[in-house]
């Protein structure tokens, strides 16, 4: 069978709740690969920090502006024809179809973790606007990609390494 052609380029879409390692395995994609690369919490309008920083789960209407910007961030990346990586909670599936309709070259991660881990790392953070209160909504609104999403799950027990060398091969971005 024929290998499936890689696009012109590729934006790979780090998901996950709060302590997932979207930003650590990012930082370790970007030092591998070398993309450009967008922290999608930098993308939020500042209402949104202040809520969260409050302990205020945001709702789907305080995503909205922030999913139209990260969309079209990975929107613009494509049409440069450049490769990228951006992190986003994309917490629903919906969300996900959003990011998805910036064009063929997305790619989603889903970094899953035990909520125990999850919690262990997000309360153990320091310097974060994100309490870790707010882990339990986070969790709750979480919708596990289904199969047909085409989501790459990754998981998250092991280090940042090993975890962006399975990233790596997984979308066949090895150097060749
Ligand atoms: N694979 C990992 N193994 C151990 N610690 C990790 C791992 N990924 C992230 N961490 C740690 O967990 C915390 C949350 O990670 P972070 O990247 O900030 O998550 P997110 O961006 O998803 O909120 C940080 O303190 C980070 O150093
Ligand atoms: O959709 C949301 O509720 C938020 O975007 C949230 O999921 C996101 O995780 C925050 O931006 C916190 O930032 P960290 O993920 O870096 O903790």
């Amino acid at each position: 069978m024929q290998p499936t052609p890689r696009p012109s380029s590729t934006v790979i879409v780090l998901m996950g709740v709060s302590g997932s390692g979207k930003s650590t395995i990012a930082a370790e994609l970007v030092d591998r690969l070398g993309w450009t690369f967008a922290e999608g919490d930098a993308m939020h309008p500042p209402e949104n920090i202040e809520r969260m920083a409050a302990g205020i789960p945001l709702t789907d209407a305080d995503r909205a502006p922030w999913l139209r910007r990260i969309t079209d961030w990975i929107r613009a990346r494509l049409e440069a024809g450049q490769d990228a990586i951006v992190t986003c909670s994309a917490l629903k599936a919906e969300y996900r179809d959003e990011l998805r309709s910036a064009g063929p070259g997305v790619r989603i991660v889903y970094l899953r973790g035990n909520p125990a881990t999850l919690v262990a790392r997000q309360s153990a953070r320091r310097g974060h606007f994100m309490p870790a209160s707010l882990m339990r909504s986070q969790l709750e609104t979480l919708e596990e990609p289904r199969p047909d999403e085409g989501v790459l799950t990754v998981d998250v027990a092991a280090g940042p390494a090993e975890i962006a060398t399975t990233i790596i091969r997984s979308l066949g971005l090895d150097p060749s």
